[in-house]
């Protein structure tokens, strides 16, 4: 991963002075949707690409040691051997960029990658009041979270109490140690724009490595519009502060051709410096299927049945 964002003083002067243009929003993420993406080996070149920025995640009640071990090892071989070996892409090492599973689910996913001899970082995602949720942290990085996701209080992002919230990310920071922070601003419960555009901020002021627009969870998740002000701000930030701060979006990415999307968004808003899994990733359950379906595709012309791409 890239250096850390150390984060700032809170500058509410600044927070308060936000305000998002709704149209012009919503003009520029059409038009980004409806850029030409790449066609044939560049197409499948992007794919891989968008492989790498996966974070392969399982949030599920029902999780189990055993499921998190096919995940891990889906993460570790996520496209077919003999698909890679005819785009001669077998020996590059192309993994998901991590795991990420429930902090109780940590210590499972990092046996079995430890057990296969990767080094691929598990990242943990909770979703529990401030307290419960601290000690989920303490539990993951102990289990070996190299990563970890958190969401913030949207209550407090909704009644501006924004130095409450910095407050409250900054604890999660310190309690995250080593170990790099995804700030989840459930943006589907967010309201305005505008508040996204605060939120944003406010979560990269208290030193988020990332920040992530939703658990996947929530009714509306990632969304163009949403990540065009989300990736403004980050834009907004590094000029400020010269750090660069990651973006993830997450929730309802399932298709390669959202991933093309995706990665035409990240490309033409924030350039090529940000094309890469230490500052994007993609949060997401089952893309990696869909994704792995179109290269069986470019590799052999023809779509797969089901039992021929085996998904963890
Ligand atoms: O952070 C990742 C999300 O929970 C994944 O959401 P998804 O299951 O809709 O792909």
């Amino acid at each position: 991963m890239s250096d850390r964002n150390p984060g700032m003083k809170l500058d509410l002067e600044w927070i308060s002075k936000v305000r998002v243009n709704t149209q012009a929003v919503l003009k520029r993420a059409q038009h980004i949707q409806g850029q030409k993406i790449p066609k044939k080996q560049w197409q499948a070149a992007w794919l891989l690409k968008a492989v790498t920025c996966i974070d392969l995640t399982t949030l599920a009640g029902d999780d189990t040691p055993s499921n998190v071990h096919r995940l891990c090892l889906k993460a570790i071989q996520p496209v077919r051997y003999d698909l890679l070996k005819k785009m001669d892409m077998h020996n590059k090492g192309v993994t998901t960029a991590a795991v990420c599973v429930y902090p109780s689910r940590v210590a499972d996913a990092f046996n079995s990658l430890k057990a296969a001899n990767s080094s691929l970082p598990v990242a943990s995602a909770g979703q529990t009041p401030l307290e419960t949720r601290l000690q989920e942290v303490r539990m993951a990085v102990a289990g070996g979270a190299a990563e970890i996701d958190v969401v913030i209080n949207r209550t407090l992002a909704l009644t501006g109490q924004w130095e409450a919230m910095y407050d409250e990310i900054r604890q999660f920071r310190e309690t995250c140690g080593d170990a790099h922070m995804k700030t989840i601003l459930a943006i589907g419960e967010l309201g305005t724009f505008t508040n996204v555009y605060k939120a944003s901020l406010l979560a990269m002021m208290a030193g988020s490595d990332f920040i992530k627009t939703s658990t996947g969870k929530e009714t509306v998740n990632a969304t163009y519009p949403v990540a065009i002000v989300m990736v403004r701000a980050i834009r907004d930030y590094y000029l400020f502060t010269g750090h660069k701060v990651g973006f993830k979006p997450a929730g309802g990415i399932r298709t390669a051709q959202e991933a093309l999307v995706w990665l035409t968004l990240i490309k033409e808003e924030l350039g090529n410096d940000w094309l890469c899994p230490v500052l994007f990733r993609l949060g997401a359950s089952s893309l990696l299927a869909d994704i792995e379906r179109q290269i069986y595709h470019h590799v052999t012309s023809q779509y797969p049945a089901y039992h021929e791409l085996p998904m963890a």
